[in-house]
C-alpha cells in the first residue's frame, strides 16, 4: 500500500512495471470511484506497458485535503505523483473528470504527456446549476438517494442486473466515498471549461464514450473530438460511461490500436 504526501494530503496509488523500460499509462479515475476499476483493462492490456494508478484526493484512500476542489489541483497531485515515480512521456488516460484532469495536465506539464487518452469526457461537463443542485443534494442527504440514478448514467440496462456482483460492488464503492470529497470534486467540474485549451493540444489524442453513457453522452465527446487537433473518436458498444467496468476487452481493443499507432518514446 503506497501513499504520497501533496501538500495537505496523502494520495492512494500504485505503480506496476515503472522503470523496466515499458510504455507507462498513466490512468485518472471518474467521480465517485477508485482505482480498482481499472484492473480489467490492465487485465486485457497485459504487462506489455507500466501503470501508475491513483486515487483522486476525496476519493478511496487518498486524504480528503480541503474541498472543494479545482481540477488543477487534481492535476497537481498527478503531477507530484509523476515526478515522483520519475516518469516522464506517460500516455494520461483519463475517465470522465478524470479527462478533465487530464486536460489540464497537459495544460501545465506538456513534457509529462505522450498521448492522451479522453474518455466519456469533455472540455466542459453539465452546467454549473446541475452541480450546484447536487452538491446540495449530497449535502443534505448523503450519497445514498443519488446512487441509482447515477448508476443509470454509469451502466446499461443489461449491466443493472440484481445477480450481477459486478454491479452490486459499484454501487457499494459509489456509496461509500465520502461526502466531503465528492462534493469538492462535483465542485471542481463545475468550474472547469477547458474549451480553449483543448485547442491547443498537440499530442496523439484519442477520444472515446460508450454509445449509451447518460453523463457525457457520444454527441458531447464527439464535439471534444472536434476541437483537439488531429484527434481520434471511438464508440464502444453496448456500454455507458463506465466502460472500463462494463465493457473492458473492447475498451482495451479499441485504446490499445489507439496505443500501437503511436511514435516510439
Ligand atoms: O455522476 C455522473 O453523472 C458521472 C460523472 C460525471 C463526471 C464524472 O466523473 O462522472
Amino acid at each position: 500500500m503506497r501513499f504520497l504526501k501533496v501538500g495537505d494530503a496523502a494520495i492512494h496509488y500504485r505503480a506496476i512495471g515503472i522503470g523496466e523500460g515499458k510504455p507507462v499509462i498513466a490512468f485518472i479515475n471518474s467521480l465517485g470511484t477508485d482505482f480498482r476499476i481499472w484492473e480489467p483493462v490492465m487485465a486485457a492490456l497485459g504487462d506489455g506497458y507500466a501503470y501508475v494508478l491513483h486515487d483522486k484526493r476525496g476519493h478511496g484512500l487518498s486524504d480528503i485535503g480541503k474541498p472543494p476542489y479545482a481540477i488543477e489541483t487534481h492535476a497537481d497531485d498527478l503531477i507530484a505523483l509523476l515526478d515522483h515515480l520519475k516518469v516522464g512521456n506517460a500516455v494520461i488516460w483519463g475517465l470522465s473528470v478524470g479527462g478533465l484532469i487530464a486536460q489540464a495536465v497537459h495544460a501545465k506539464r506538456d513534457d509529462l504527456v505522450r498521448a492522451l487518452v479522453l474518455s466519456n469526457t469533455a472540455h466542459k461537463i453539465g452546467s454549473p446549476d446541475m452541480w450546484n443542485d447536487r452538491i446540495a443534494a449530497i449535502l443534505k442527504d448523503g450519497l445514498g438517494g443519488m446512487i441509482d440514478p447515477i448508476m443509470e448514467r454509469w451502466f446499461t440496462p443489461s449491466f443493472r442486473g440484481a445477480d450481477n456482483a459486478v454491479y452490486a460492488g459499484c454501487r457499494n464503492m459509489l456509496g461509500r466515498q465520502p461526502v466531503e470529497g465528492y462534493c469538492g470534486t462535483c465542485a471542481a467540474i463545475r468550474d472547469a471549461d477547458y474549451t480553449d485549451a483543448v485547442a491547443r493540444i498537440a499530442v496523439p489524442t484519442l477520444c472515446v464514450v460508450g454509445d449509451q453513457d447518460g453523463s457525457t453522452p457520444p454527441p458531447l465527446v464527439r464535439s471534444l473530438a472536434d476541437l483537439v487537433p488531429d484527434s481520434r473518436f471511438a464508440v464502444i458498444e453496448g456500454c455507458g460511461h463506465i466502460p472500463c467496468i462494463e465493457q473492458p476487452a473492447a475498451y482495451a481493443a479499441a485504446v490499445g490500436a489507439f496505443l500501437k499507432t503511436l511514435p516510439e518514446s
